[in-house]
């Protein structure tokens, strides 16, 4: 077994939770109706199903899809292109619909979501990500909902990977 490297806990599991309960609630007003909910693989998988267990707890049930993206892969850096990997489920021509992320950096993977949903002919697209860094844009380009602001550091752990490992903490870290 290799030796796990030494990772800073920047937000703990019960403040993860906590604040996905503010999240939720702060998103609720937009959600009524009839809405989808677009999770981008693989890491906004925790954060989607904690926050899909928050609005249940609100009566509001979207209908779950996901998009498989890549432009990590195993690098710390953007390779600068967004692969999709696998499209969307269902059609969302029409719809309203909730995009989720895990860590908005460059601003890339989500942008490109949201412009492929929009393009598929969604009516509405609210952004929202689990963290956002330091330099990831702000204003009209920036992220309709963030759960945490994070420090420049390279992240880990609830969805978070370095080359596939550490999904699986339940909080976040910094493994820099
Ligand atoms: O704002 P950006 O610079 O685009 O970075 C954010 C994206 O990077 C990661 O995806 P990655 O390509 O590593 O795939 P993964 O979800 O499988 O980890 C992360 O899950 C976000 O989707
Ligand atoms: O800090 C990060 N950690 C993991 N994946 C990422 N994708 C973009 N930034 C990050």
């Amino acid at each position: 077994m290799t030796e796990m490297p030494p990772i800073e806990v920047l937000v703990t599991e019960d403040e993860l939770m906590a604040r996905i309960e503010e999240l939720a609630d702060a998103l609720a007003p937009s959600l009524q109706g009839d809405w989808s909910a677009v999770s981008i693989l693989i890491g906004a998988t925790p954060f989607t199903s904690d926050l899909m267990k928050a609005l249940a707890r609100r009566d509001i049930h979207p209908v779950l899809d996901v998009i498989w993206l890549e432009s990590y892969r195993d690098a710390r850096e953007s390779s600068g292109r967004v692969v999709v990997r696998a499209d969307l489920g269902r059609s969302v021509e029409g719809r309203g619909v909730l995009l989720l992320d895990d860590v908005f950096d460059t601003g890339r993977t989500l942008a490109f979501a949201k412009a492929h949903l929009l393009a598929k002919g969604a009516r509405q697209v609210i952004t929202c990500a689990l963290t956002q860094k330091p330099w990831a844009p702000r204003g009209e380009d920036g992220v309709d909902f963030c759960a945490f602001d994070s420090p420049g550091r390279y992240l880990v752990g609830y969805g978070m990977d370095d080359a596939g490992k550490y999904r699986g903490l339940p909080y976040i870290g910094a493994l820099d």
